[in-house]
């Protein structure tokens, strides 16, 4: 048996939570063979909630759980911790956008950040979830000056998925014929939801469905998916989000043939301004994600790319206070 890895959720009594704990319990994140500590953080008046998640993992008896912590102390819930999901934090409602939950939610990530610096391990890999889910990454990122910055990921994968059924629906095929999506940019209604590379059953996307379809169903419906879910379910996506969380950490961690879409620190590739942290197009080998480099771009999704890193940018200008 391997040695178990320190796995820290944060809002682990949220809606989110109540599915991703128990799959990376059953080892859907990590495989089989891997056993899990799980370190589970919520704020005080959530404890009782959280404990009672704590209970029925308790009632799963999932042979791969070897201990579980609880807690509302983020020095103690990232403690050595090797992965952490940073779902915690305030979901929108109907007719708002996710930036709107910038200030709510900022302070969060400040103070957790500095709680990775100083308790986590050195390695550990970071998906930040809660909204906005970028700049929430950067801002721990940037309070945790001891780590790498691109050790902090945001996730898009959420997105990259949605894309992934409305070409296979709308093309007849199956999710596993659609090669080469890509998301780029911020996780929100600007978000650039790109088949310019795209191929499905080895053909390009481009032969397949019509420029109509592409500019003004495909992109909106994929940009405006969360908002969707919202309206039907009356709460944010949980069971989905969480499905793809647990995708993007598989992975990077175990790494993957397909290309696949992480928000990571910008290096600059394709012109994006530096350090924001940015959806790109990734290959993940070897435990680490390395950028698709040599996509030639057109004009169209140039605009694209461009209007959703103004848009992190602006995110950024609007917590500059909070990157240390
Ligand atoms: N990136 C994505 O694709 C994506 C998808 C779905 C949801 N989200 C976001 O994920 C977040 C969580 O969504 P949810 O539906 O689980 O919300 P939820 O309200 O059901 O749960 C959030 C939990 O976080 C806890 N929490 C709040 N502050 C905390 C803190 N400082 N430390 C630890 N825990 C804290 C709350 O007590 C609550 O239990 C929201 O911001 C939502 O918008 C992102
Ligand atoms: O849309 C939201 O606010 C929740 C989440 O980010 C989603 O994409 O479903």
């Amino acid at each position: 048996m391997k040695d178990p890895v320190r796995i820290a959720i944060t809002g682990g009594a949220g809606q989110i939570s109540y599915s991703l704990i128990f799959r990376i319990a059953a080892g859907d994140m990590l495989g089989p063979d891997q056993p899990v500590i799980l370190q589970l953080l919520e704020i005080p008046q959530a404890m009782d909630a959280l404990n009672g998640v704590v209970m029925e993992v308790n009632d799963c008896a999932f042979p791969l759980v070897q201990d579980i912590v609880a807690t509302d102390d983020p020095n103690v819930a990232f403690k050595d911790a090797d992965f952490a999901l940073l779902v915690g934090a305030r979901p929108r409602g109907p007719g708002m956008e996710r930036k709107d939950l910038l200030e709510a939610n900022a302070a969060i990530f400040s103070v957790q950040g500095k709680a990775l610096n100083d308790n986590a391990s050195r390695n550990v890999r970071v998906l930040v979830v809660g909204n906005p889910a970028n700049t929430n990454a950067l801002i721990a990122s940037c309070n945790a000056p001891d780590l790498n910055p691109r050790q902090f990921t945001a996730m898009t994968r959420l997105d990259h998925n949605r894309a992934l059924t409305q070409l296979a629906q709308k093309t007849g095929k199956r999710v596993t014929d659609v090669d080469s999506m890509i998301i780029w940019g911020n996780h929100s209604a600007t978000q650039y939801p790109d088949l310019a590379h795209t191929k499905v059953a080895g053909k390009p996307a481009f032969d397949l469905v019509e420029r109509d379809w592409y500019e003004n169903d495909f992109i909106p419906t994929v940009q405006q998916r969360g908002a969707a879910i919202i309206k039907a379910r009356g709460a944010s996506s949980a069971a989905s989000a969480a499905s793809s969380a647990i995708d993007h950490m598989r992975d990077w961690a175990l790494g993957t043939d397909q290309v696949v879409s992480m928000a990571i620190p910008s290096d600059g590739s394709y012109g994006i301004a530096e350090g924001i942290i940015y959806s790109y197009p990734v290959r993940c080998q070897n435990g680490d994600y390395e950028i698709v480099q040599g996509l030639e771009i057109d004009e169209f999704s140039r605009a694209k790319m461009k209007a959703t890193e103004d848009e992190l940018r602006e995110e950024r200008a609007a917590v500059e206070h909070l990157l240390g």
